[in-house]
């Protein structure tokens, strides 16, 4: 599999008379660790998350997938570019089939990756002990999950396509802390044994420490700093980092 690069070129976007990302430049490729991207709310994270995945339009800049403008692209790389970077955010139900079981659902995940060339040395079981459900798990049928059971065996599917890159867009939002925690720590593992590089967008400053080794703060529609989340927090210069650390004291004593 070669190595498929996304990125931001000055990337500008919004919606009428709200300007929400302002020069935004990133670079992210497959197998590289994880990259948090972090900010208060209503800073423009899910913007973000909708201009990397073309369905918001730039309003200056663009973003390429391999070099093309993924805006502009003949539907044979667009269809490229749908497979190797997945979206995954709060409430999308990626399944095959919400009639199928849960094992059932990821099976036909893995055999349209396999048709598709994306080889896999994954097994059923071990997608769902990566977001920490056990095997028998893979017997329930998709209706009868709860909303975050949902979240986690939607997010399983989606590594069960083996992309590239994976951008998750508060992906666990249903999720009790404690689980969220082991997912966090399990996903991690598996996602550095299938070489897929992962975007996680989140206000949640303990989940993205634990998944990435380094983040961008986004405010005023750019990145104001960036690394470790200990370090961010502990030098915050910009005011908008020093309001999150100050709404979050204990985050701050914790990642001091
Ligand atoms: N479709 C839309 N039309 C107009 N304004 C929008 C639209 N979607 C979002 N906004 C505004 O754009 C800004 C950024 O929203 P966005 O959802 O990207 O923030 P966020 O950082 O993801 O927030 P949160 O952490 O609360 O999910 C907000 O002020 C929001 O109200």
């Amino acid at each position: 599999m070669a190595g498929s690069v996304l990125q931001a070129h000055d990337l500008w976007g919004g919606y009428p008379g709200t300007p929400v990302i302002n020069g935004i430049d990133l670079t992210i490729t497959a197998g590289d660790a994880p990259l948090g991207i972090i900010g208060p709310s209503g800073v423009g994270k899910t913007t973000l998350a909708r201009l990397l995945r073309g369905t918001e339009r730039p309003t200056r800049g663009q973003v390429t997938f391999n070099g093309r403008a993924i805006r502009r692209m003949p539907r044979r790389e667009a269809k490229e570019f749908r497979a190797a970077v997945r979206f995954q955010s709060q409430d999308s139900m990626t399944v095959t089939d919400p009639r199928l079981t849960v094992a059932a659902n990821l099976k036909e995940a893995l055999k349209i990756a396999r048709k598709a060339g994306r080889t896999h040395a994954t097994t059923t079981a071990e997608l769902l002990d990566a977001v920490a459900l056990p095997e028998q798990f893979g017997k329930r049928a998709m209706i009868t999950l709860s909303g975050g059971e949902r979240q986690r065996v939607a997010l399983a599917t989606a590594l069960a396509t083996r992309p590239e890159i994976l951008v998750l867009d508060e992906p666990f939002t249903a999720v009790d802390p404690q689980t969220r925690g082991e997912m966090a720590r399990r996903l991690g593992a598996i996602m550095e044994r299938l070489g897929t590089a992962a975007v996680v967008i989140s206000h949640d400053l303990e989940l993205v420490e634990r998944m990435c080794p380094s983040v961008h703060f986004l405010a005023e529609g750019q990145f104001v700093a960036s690394g470790p989340v200990s370090e961010v927090l502990a030098n915050a210069e910009h005011p908008a980092v020093r309001d999150l650390a100050e709404a979050a004291p204990l985050a701050v004593q914790r990642f001091r």
